[in-house]
């Protein structure tokens, strides 16, 4: 992706080789500041206060941060330690744990001597692999957009949640891939931007992306996409997922359910697009097992922007004393899903269609 030109990941080495850039995800739209992670610590609290976010990235950090923490200390117990710190910052999104359980699978067997230089390999292998597979899937996506174009004409209209976009992954985006892939295609399309209430992925990051991309959008309150539904201004939904379940139940930010249920009611396509490591094989019924995080009343209570005069500042929203809940995710049972958008290519959302396209797993 390029911000004013210059080609960027949303997360690579520093040029002394010592630690790892990514870009400040808390300070968009209003500022793009790039920030270095140094150790551990520096890469669990980029994580846990979302300067990075979005399941493919977390798993990237993480991988990095096994990395700088190896650099530190690579005995077992600097593994272990590292691997359980990273792994307590964010419940929800498997890919986090998928680059653990990778790393540390390498890792365990070498010798402590050679664990630095491995890590560091491995994590850039895990971004290089993100990066090729979000690809496939903007490709596979492109075909249900072209689909849709050959169906009504254009512009293709479609409503996404959260931010699945680049700045969710090390590129592309998975649930913006294809919408990236259309619109250098030519295709026109207009995409309607779910601010996504608490933090605001969707006004602050996804519609940033957009204009740096120049797709024509427009970012809607989180109320609105069930209007729009009923009144034929939606062709299709596309959204991304943080974990979905071996029989294809799909967890999501928080509002997505709410989405499917609209879109099924209208008889809107609601597509997810997912690469393999964000599927966790080990769950069937995701609304009973997956966990949800919990982040912050704060998060609700109060909203960031930036002033008339440019300062970027909190305001309270609430009255003193109210509580408020603030539940990050939400499942979207499969039976409300009308397809899976892998790098593989797009099936199912069940167990028959996502083991026909990884076989591996029977
Ligand atoms: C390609 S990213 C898919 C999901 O991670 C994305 O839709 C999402 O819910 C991100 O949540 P966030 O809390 O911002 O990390």
């Amino acid at each position: 992706m390029n911000i004013e030109g210059t080609p960027y990941r949303t997360i690579w080495p520093a040029e002394d080789g010592v630690a790892v850039e990514i870009i400040d995800q808390t300070r968009l739209p209003h500022e793009f500041v790039t920030v270095r992670l140094e150790n551990l610590h520096d890469t669990a609290l980029a994580i846990r206060n979302m300067l990075v976010r979005g399941a493919p990235l977390i798993g990237a950090t993480a991988a990095y941060g096994v990395a700088l923490a190896m650099s530190g200390d690579a005995s077992d117990q600097g593994l272990e330690h590292a691997c359980d710190t990273l792994a307590a910052t964010r419940p929800t999104a498997i890919n986090l744990r998928w680059a653990l359980a990778r790393m540390k699978n390498l890792l365990l067997p070498a010798p402590a001597s050679q664990r630095a230089a491995r890590a560091w390999k491995e994590a850039a292998a895990i971004c290089d692999e993100d990066v090729n597979i979000n690809r496939a899937i903007g490709e596979h996506g492109l075909k249900l957009i072209q689909r849709v174009l050959e169906a009504k004409g254009g512009p293709v209209n479609i409503l996404t949640h959260c931010n699945a976009g680049w700045l969710a992954t090390v590129d592309w985006g998975t649930a913006l891939a294809p919408i990236y892939a259309a619109s250098n295609a030519g295709i026109p399309l207009h995409v309607w931007v779910d601010e996504t209430r608490p933090r605001n992925q969707g006004a602050s990051l996804t519609a940033w992306e957009l204009k740096q991309h120049g797709v024509p959008h427009t970012v809607i309150a989180d109320n609105t996409g069930g209007h729009l539904m009923q009144h034929g201004m939606v062709d299709m939904v596309i959204v991304g997922t943080d974990r979905t379940t071996a029989c294809g139940d799909v967890c999501n930010k928080i509002g997505t359910y709410l989405k499917a249920l609209a879109a099924f009611d209208n008889q809107v396509p609601f597509y997810v697009a997912l690469p393999g490591p964000t599927i966790d094989w080990t769950l069937e019924d995701g609304v009973r097992d997956i966990p949800i995080e919990q982040r912050d009343a704060e998060e609700v209570t109060r909203i960031r922007g930036r002033t008339a005069e440019g300062e970027i500042v909190s305001v309270i929203l609430t009255p003193p004393g109210s509580p408020a809940a603030n539940y990050a995710f939400d499942v979207t049972p499969a039976r409300l899903v009308t397809g899976l958008i892998t790098e593989r290519g797009v099936c199912t959302a069940s167990r028959e269609g996502l083991l026909a396209l990884y076989p591996e797993r029977q």
